[in-house]
């Protein structure tokens, strides 16, 4: 569904990573874990199309991207930004609304099946009671919903999210960790980034860890999320294990006295 072949990436001259070679698969759940800088957002904005590779290629549904214009690409991918301020007093509703704009013929208007759709994806999220209030008076945590909503309603095969419970209270951390499963069992590819390695066993089938722009492991949590990784990612001491009664292994750091 989504390919990324030998793909490098970056800004102009300045090559953040390279070499990422995946394949994400309907109905995968894939982490992307690495420490701050590693290239997360960068590799993200180049599997979408909004920066272009510095070399390599991605493939959706086996067609190059760089072929495919941007209604074709929004038919088929969302993305999930990291929160943001918001600028305009659009209703929260409207920005919704906004992930059907690939669905609309241009020069119309939004119409009702869009509307449903976009509701649906509030009501889904638990959002529906903030539709009518203005983007620029909720929380950074609803704003967050909102973009989470907005790329529901854009109904795509593949879902990306950077960092999508990081602004998030924890139960709404694990209420979007759910929906994710969800959706994943519906079909949807999704990639989502974290610096939780809870969160990748909660929810990831894979997690690919990126260091210094270079994939540094990829397999299943369980066999590729060790304590050593996260030492060499995090450069932290940590504890692993499945506590009684639990279904999926946690992690705990181990603090020294002088931490
Ligand atoms: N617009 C830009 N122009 C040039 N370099 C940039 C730009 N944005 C980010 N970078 C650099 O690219 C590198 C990777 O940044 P990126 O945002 O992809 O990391 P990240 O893994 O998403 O980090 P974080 O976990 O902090 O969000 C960093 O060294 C960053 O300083």
């Amino acid at each position: 569904m989504l390919e990324l072949r030998d793909l490098a990436f970056g800004y102009g001259t300045r090559q953040v990573g390279g070499g990422v070679s995946l394949i994400l698969r309907p109905g995968e759940v894939l982490a992307l874990l690495g420490p701050n800088g590693a290239g997360k957002t960068t590799l993200f904005k180049t599997m979408l199309g909004l920066l272009a590779p510095l070399g390599g290629e991605v493939f959706l549904d086996t067609a190059p991207l760089e072929t495919l214009d941007r209604k074709e690409r929004a038919r088929c991918i969302a993305y999930v930004p990291q929160a943001h301020a918001a600028l305009f007093p659009f209703t929260v509703r409207d920005v919704v609304l906004m992930g059907r704009a690939a669905q609309v013929a241009p020069f119309s208007a939004p119409g009702r099946t869009d509307r449903e759709v976009a509701s649906a994806a509030l009501e889904r999220l638990g959002m529906a009671h903030l539709s009518d209030r203005p983007y620029t008076e909720i929380s950074g945590g609803e704003r967050q919903m909102t973009l989470i909503a907005r790329a529901l309603a854009q109904q795509p095969k593949v879902l990306v999210m950077d960092e999508p419970a990081a602004s998030l209270d924890y139960g709404n951390q694990m209420r979007v960790l759910g929906h994710v499963r969800r959706l994943a069992s519906e079909g949807m590819a999704v990639v989502l980034s974290t610096h939780n390695p809870d969160h990748v066993f909660m929810v990831a089938d894979r997690v690919a860890m990126l260091h210094e722009g270079r994939l540094a492991g990829l397999g299943a949590p369980a066999d590729v999320l060790t304590v050593e990784r996260v030492k060499q990612l995090y450069n932290i001491e940590v504890v692993m294990g499945v506590l009684p009664g639990g279904s999926s292994k946690v992690c705990s750091p181990r603090l020294g006295p002088g931490d």
